[in-house]
């Protein structure tokens, strides 16, 4: 653990999202829900308003060529135009539901997916990383929103729009709605078996782009190692590379997509032709057969012919939709990846209201605690009891490795133990309790995470109670007034830039300062890495902010843990030295 900062612990804040409504599966699109099947329904109800549309204007024609004159088609016109008129309304109507519905859905898999990122522990080594995890929810998640406006609609007007037709069809020609029903199974066959190589195509390349993104923000965020090392070019190579290997990925993905809709236009295109052919053949008497005994006439032929193609435009639909299926799939799936709970942290979810200063320092006792880290074997503690008074400031000194993090991160619930248990207070830290217990805890770690922003706003970090005079009492509680002063407003830059360890230290103590409710403080290695004369200061602003509270502080400073009222040695296997 090591980015945590000096802030009372409290990860259910306001701002969190709501926890998913459980609605539907973990990515749960499989059902329909009311919303979608009513855009659905309206983009059904557009396609099929071309059956009257064809009859209107098959009879129009008809009657002219029957001598009617074209004052008869001018009803069949107005209808025309009316139902065309309609049938964009119902279209614009369904498309808008639909993404309306589309953007709903993906903002629920987001939280979901925020939501179960928050609530894993910073010691789950399986957490994804924060570049993986900004590529999926940023911008892999938006191939979502097609999928589910366009993809799921198609898919489903490619399974009723051309059965109502061809039901329109056959009455007037078997013939003709055998050509049709004969080449429709072709299509969706032929795309399913393009469709699973697209799948496969699209999933390598997401898995590119993420692979690529998170690199991209760990080679950036290590700029100055890289250039340290001398390590630029290499760098260089590797992203162009990456870079590479995503375009031909890209161009996979487009040429099967390409490939698809050749196939559609293929087959429908032949058979409509086939279907022309006929109706005219038929027209002229030179085939007799498939129209149920009798010969149909220019009226009913033309509206076969008007409805062929249309039988077709739910897949061609479907086909052009086809590679929102695989993109919105892959994306589905590392959504839910991510919406994966792994190792949680202890409860998360209840709410907490603002602690009032002067709770006063608690007692911490741990009774016989086990733990191990996800994916390891050897147990960093195995029975383990220790227990602290009230007000005590205690060290935790031990060899790197032998669990003083671990430790630190249990007391604050980041992780639960295995077995035994931890009290605050004299209340067992649970999921219940975690939240109300963790809002009396700050935590320094051993890089402060220091957001870009001005001085200030790092001691407040948006907590209203947090004004400016308390800001300026932080400061100078933390020895930080000379960098206010030098600073003034100015900006600090991400992860702080253009601030010293020491100073970065001093601005997790001001956080601290700025939380008087804390009454427990743990603190992992604050002097780690600093001269002897900075890890002075910052130990006797920490002895200085701890007075009154309860303080638990992991080194191997011999000095600092001097400086406590009790020292507790750990052995590397997780227990107490003698
Ligand atoms: N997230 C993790 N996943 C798996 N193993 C871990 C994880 N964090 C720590 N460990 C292992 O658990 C053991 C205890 O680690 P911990 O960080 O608590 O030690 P530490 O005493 O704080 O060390 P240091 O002084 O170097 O910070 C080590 O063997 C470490 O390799």
């Amino acid at each position: 653990m090591s980015e945590t900062s000096a802030v009372p612990a409290t990860p259910s804040s306001a701002t969190s999202p709501a926890p998913p409504s459980g609605r539907r599966g973990r990515t749960g699109t499989a059902a329909l829900s009311r919303a979608e099947r009513r855009a659905i329904g309206l983009q059904v109800a557009a396609a099929l308003v071309w059956v009257p549309q064809a009859g209107l204007l098959a009879h129009a024609v008809a009657g002219i060529a029957d001598g009617a004159g074209m004052s008869a088609a001018l009803l069949p016109a107005l209808g025309l135009v009316l139902l065309g008129i309609l049938r964009a309304g119902l279209d614009a109507a369904g498309g808008r539901l639909a993404f309306r519905f589309a953007r709903a859905e993906l903002s629920r898999l987001r939280a979901q997916a925020a939501h179960a990122l928050m609530r894993r522990s910073p010691v789950d080594a399986g957490r994804a990383t924060s570049g993986l995890a900004a590529s999926v929810l940023a911008e892999q998640a938006e191939a979502v929103v097609p999928y589910l406006a366009r993809f799921r609609p198609a898919r489903f007007k490619a399974t009723c729009v051309p059965l109502v037709l061809l039901a329109f069809v056959l009455p007037v020609s078997w013939a003709a709605a055998f050509v049709l029903a004969f080449a429709a199974p072709f299509i969706p066959l032929f795309m399913a078996l393009i469709g699973w190589r697209a799948k496969e195509a699209s999933e390598a390349q997401l898995v590119e782009v993420g692979g690529m993104n998170a690199f991209l923000l760990d080679r950036l965020r290590g700029l100055a190692t890289i250039r340290g090392l001398g390590a630029v070019d290499a760098t260089a190579r590797r992203l162009r590379a990456d870079a590479e290997s995503l375009r031909r990925r890209t161009m996979v993905v487009l040429r099967i997509a390409f490939m698809s809709s050749a196939v559609l236009e293929l087959f429908s295109a032949v058979a409509v032709a086939m279907v022309a052919a006929y109706i005219g053949l038929h027209l002229l008497g030179s085939l007799d057969f498939g129209s149920w005994g009798h010969r149909f006439g220019l009226g009913e032929g033309l509206f076969v012919l008007l409805l062929a193609p249309a039988f077709f435009d739910p897949l061609r639909e479907l086909a052009a939709a086809w590679h929102d299926r695989a993109a919105g799939q892959a994306a589905l799936a590392a959504l839910e990846q991510l919406a994966e709970p792994g190792r949680p942290v202890v409860g998360g979810d209840v709410p907490v209201a603002p602690v009032p200063a002067g709770g006063g320092a608690p007692a911490l006792a741990l009774e016989s605690v086990s733990f191990r880290h996800a994916g390891t074997d050897a147990a960093v503690f195995d029975g383990f009891d220790l227990t602290v008074a009230p007000g005590e400031h205690v060290a935790l000194f031990a060899p790197s490795g032998a669990g003083k993090s671990t430790l630190l991160a249990l007391l604050a619930g980041l992780a639960a133990p295995e077995a035994g248990r931890i009290l605050i207070d004299g209340e067992v830290l649970t999921a219940l309790s975690a939240d109300r217990l963790r809002a009396r805890m700050a935590y320094i770690g051993q890089q402060p995470h220091i957001f870009a922003g001005t001085l200030g706003s790092n001691v407040a970090l948006g907590r209203p109670e947090v004004d400016a005079p308390a800001i300026g009492v932080a400061i100078r509680a933390a020895r930080l007034e000379r960098v206010a002063d030098a600073r003034g407003p100015a900006p600090i830059g991400e992860g702080g830039r253009g601030l010293s360890g020491g100073e970065g230290l001093r601005l997790a103590l001001a956080r601290l300062a700025a939380a008087p409710s804390a009454g427990l403080i743990l603190a992992d290695e604050p002097t780690a890495h600093l001269d002897s004369g900075t890890a002075g200061e910052i130990t006797e602003a920490l002895l200085e902010l701890a007075r009154g509270r309860t303080l638990v502080v992991a080194t191997h400073d011999p000095v600092l843990a001097a400086r406590m009222d009790r020292i507790i040695r750990l052995a590397p296997n997780g227990e107490i030295a003698p």
